[in-house]
């Protein structure tokens, strides 16, 4: 069955004074393809933890994910790889997918290289284009990574994730920080992305109105639990 999907996953964590906290409790979500999912909730509900498990950065300790049908739960970093292609995540925090040494331009290239067949030419027009869409001056390309703000450097991680044309797009936050007129930029290439290819998103966001504009599902997490599923109609004249 196509899709990404979670079934009944938990997550708890030892925390360092012994403690245990439950980060997501038995949650069940279903990202299809050419789906547009938002997931809000207030700070420390457990929204980054749920996608890193989507994206394999760390193992549920219960419940199973499935991608496309097949069972991820127990996939290792190399079982991870070989679907890189097909799913992509951004963080707040880029530093697990930026080479802060390397330019723009090859942080960009380096996914294209190792995930597709594109040649030189076309990859260099692919990354022109997103640089454009996402707001990003061209001048950038060939300052490391390490030079970016903070907004910068996950329009770029966003860059390198569109770039390889994925089907699944884990985003967390990749509009906080943003001035209005590169926000603005960023959702309009979300939506014209997710037009075009038909990709699946899940977008994690604060912002209940980006939320309202982009997605056709709101799931509402809180405490670790998902306690509101939002479905917007969109059928004209109901
Ligand atoms: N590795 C970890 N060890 C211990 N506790 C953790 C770990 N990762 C997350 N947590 C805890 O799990 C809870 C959920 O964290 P998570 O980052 O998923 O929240 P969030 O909803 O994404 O928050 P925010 O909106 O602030 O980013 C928090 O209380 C956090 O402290």
């Amino acid at each position: 069955m196509e899709g990404l999907i979670a079934e009944h996953i938990s997550k708890t964590y030892l925390e360092s004074h012994g403690l245990s906290f439950e980060a997501l409790k038995n949650i069940s979500i279903k990202l299809e393809p050419g789906s547009f999912t938002c997931l809000v909730g207030e700070s420390g509900s457990g929204k980054s933890t749920l996608a890193r498990l989507l994206v394999g950065l760390e193992h549920p300790d219960t419940g199973k994910i499935f991608l496309d049908g097949e069972d991820t739960t127990n996939w290792n970093a190399e079982d991870w790889r070989k679907h890189r292609r097909k799913i992509q995540a951004v963080f707040q925090d880029t530093g697990g997918t930026l080479n802060p040494m390397l330019s723009v331009r090859r942080n960009v290239e380096e996914a294209m290289i190792n995930l597709t067949d594109m040649t030189r030419k076309q990859r260099r027009e692919r990354i022109g284009e997103l640089m454009e869409l996402t707001h990003m001056d061209s001048r950038l390309l060939n300052v490391p990574a390490r030079q970016l703000s903070g907004g910068e450097q996950r329009r770029l991680s966003l860059i390198r994730a569109m770039s390889i044309y994925p089907r699944y797009l884990v985003l967390d936050e990749v509009l906080s920080g943003l001035d209005f007129i590169s926000a603005e930029a960023v959702m309009t290439v979300l939506e014209q992305y997710h037009k075009e290819f038909e990709c699946a998103f899940l977008l994690i966001t604060h912002d209940i109105d980006s939320a309202y504009r982009l997605s056709d599902t709101i799931l509402t997490i809180q405490c670790g639990q998902i306690i509101r599923v939002g479905i917007k109609n969109t059928k004209k004249g109901s």
